[in-house]
């Protein structure tokens, strides 16, 4: 089913879980040492909702989010998406990474009707699907534009609309806003939110800034390294976004407070 005929979001479904984890182990393994990364995650995240991990380096999130991804695998444990056990990477997967992944000899249209036109999709529907992104990430006068005519937020928002115009089930995004300047990621952070409440996709976030994470989510997992576990989980009140200036306010700073220290020492 495609983004533009997409059922109308029914508030029931959101008690499923769309991504359920348990027990997942990762271990890496060098000829002489054996390295624990993940050691006995749970974790879901329901359908349409937005969750966020956040922690030190080195505790496992891209780890974690490319088993998630099916793009790397687990030691042990067990992980589905909507029921079915994850083995490999799939469709029903996009992915947004910190490093710009477009193809440099594509215009901004041809890098979001990628993944369509592998599929086979009809000329007609894909140019629909690439109107339809590129409007939402705002990028519509800029169809033809190479990657290289690009800033950096601007390539991030085709990044997210590539991934979206294959209707993937979950949004899976790796520290998208990292590299970007602090003006330009909290510009893209109000847009994937304005995305997220829009296209109703069930994000996860992965990232090792606290603020982003309660700005963006509505749970967020704290994790911590050595080896890398779940030490908390966090749920973010409803209304917190909706408060002015929100970063500056006291329920926003107690969040962070509370992060920060569970966090501890390893926070940077
Ligand atoms: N392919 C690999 N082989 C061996 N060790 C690895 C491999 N990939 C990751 N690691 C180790 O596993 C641990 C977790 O790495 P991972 O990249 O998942 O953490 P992270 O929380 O995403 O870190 P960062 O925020 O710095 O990206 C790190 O100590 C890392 O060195």
């Amino acid at each position: 089913m495609h983004a533009l005929n997409r059922e109308p979001f029914v508030e029931t479904v959101a008690a499923v879980s769309k991504i359920s984890a348990t027990d997942v182990t990762k271990v890496y393994s060098t000829k002489k040492s054996q390295f624990v990364a993940l050691d006995r995650v749970s974790f879901h995240v329901d359908a349409h909702e937005f969750v966020s991990f956040v922690g030190p380096s080195g505790c496992g999130k891209s780890s974690l989010l490319r088993i998630v991804a099916g793009l790397e695998t687990m030691t042990t444990g067990s992980m589905s998406i909507s029921g079915h056990e994850i083995d490999g990477p799939g469709a029903d997967r996009g992915m947004v990474f910190q490093s710009y992944t477009l193809f440099p000899w594509l215009s901004v249209r041809e890098n979001i009707e990628f993944g369509l036109t592998l599929k086979g999709v009809p000329l007609f529907e894909k140019r629909a699907i690439s109107d339809h992104f590129m409007e939402l990430v705002g990028l519509h006068k800029f169809a033809r534009s190479l990657p290289k005519e690009l800033s950096g937020g601007m390539k991030q928002r085709v990044a997210i609309a590539r991934a979206l115009a294959n209707n993937p089930e979950v949004l899976l995004m790796d520290e998208p806003f990292g590299a970007l300047d602090p003006q330009t990621k909290n510009s893209m952070q109000e847009l994937l939110l304005r995305i997220w409440e829009k296209e109703k996709t069930t994000v996860v976030f992965i990232t090792h800034d606290i603020e982003e994470a309660i700005f963006l989510s509505q749970r967020v997992y704290v994790m911590q390294a050595h080896p890398g576990t779940i030490r908390k989980e966090i749920v973010i009140p409803p209304g917190l976004r909706a408060v002015e200036d929100v970063k500056d306010s006291e329920s926003f700073m107690k969040l962070k407070k509370q992060i920060i220290s569970l966090i501890g020492h390893h926070e940077e």
